[in-house]
């Protein structure tokens, strides 16, 4: 693994008008990683992912990609990063290979349509997350579990170095959490990207041999190595009455 941080974090420090979430993080991801952010609802996990964005004011350095967050105007459309929100739903009826295809917008202008090679790069990322026969289907009408594959390919089309992930496996059956957790294994082991991974789901964190543990609600977070171990302590301090009161 090479040491060079695609993400660092000196002093930050943010949060909501008079309320601070994130008081003075220090971590530095190595390129490609896996980081499993986890902690209690409310703890501020999603408002850190505001900051990486670009969406929300802090004190403190970020620096994407060794460039300082603060001279990159939207981090998503220059090609830093991908974000995958929690909950994001599609209000009229799409066909999923459409959808899929948009994850190719920053290679377009705004009026310009989508190319054969376009289509050809959403059929091959859809087979990827093994939804290939899902492509003509209405994605309003798909499972959850098959949606959440569905935003994935598209993200993955976004071809970004680092990828932002708001729990992507909330609300997914078993089948679909192991699937989409071994699908984020092969984009850092074999696509070499780096994911930052919200998530509640520690059972499955079990099965990653490596990566990092990012715990918000420890009282000073800190990158751990991502073990069977830690793990277990996380739930362990996670579940005590103790944690809520840091
Ligand atoms: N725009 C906002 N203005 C004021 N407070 C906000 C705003 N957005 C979020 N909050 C509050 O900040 C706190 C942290 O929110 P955040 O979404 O970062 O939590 P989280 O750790 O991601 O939680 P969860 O695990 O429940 O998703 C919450 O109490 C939330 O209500």
């Amino acid at each position: 693994m090479s040491q060079y941080s695609i993400l660092s974090v000196e002093n930050l420090v943010a949060g909501y008008e008079q309320r601070v979430l994130l008081r003075n993080l220090f971590f530095a991801v190595p390129e490609p990683s896996f980081v499993a952010i986890v902690g209690h609802n409310g703890c501020g996990k999603t408002t850190l992912f505001r900051v990486l964005t670009g969406q929300l004011p802090y004190s403190g350095t970020v620096r994407l990609g060794g460039q300082d967050l603060r001279q990159i105007a939207r981090p998503a459309a220059a090609g830093h990063l991908a974000y995958l929100p929690q909950r994001t739903t599609v209000g009229f009826p799409i066909r999923v290979r459409e959808l899929v295809v948009m994850g190719r917008y920053r290679h377009h202008g705004l009026l310009s349509a989508y190319s054969l090679l376009d289509y050809q790069l959403a059929d091959a990322a859809l087979a990827r997350v093994g939804g290939a026969h899902l492509a003509q289907r209405d994605f309003t009408l798909l499972s959850g579990g098959e949606q959440q594959l569905v935003w994935l390919a598209q993200l993955s089309l976004q071809d970004a170095p680092l990828y932002l992930l708001d729990e992507p496996t909330q609300q997914l059956d078993v089948y679909y959490r192991r699937r989409v957790f071994d699908l984020l294994t092969t984009w850092v082991t074999e696509q070499r990207k780096t994911v930052l991974c919200i998530t509640h789901d520690l059972d499955n964190l079990l099965a990653f041999s490596e990566g990092f543990l990012l715990n918000l609600s420890h009282p000073q977070p800190h990158l751990e190595p991502l073990t069977p171990t830690t793990v277990a302590a996380a739930r362990a301090f996670l579940e005590s009455e103790a944690s809520l009161r840091v």
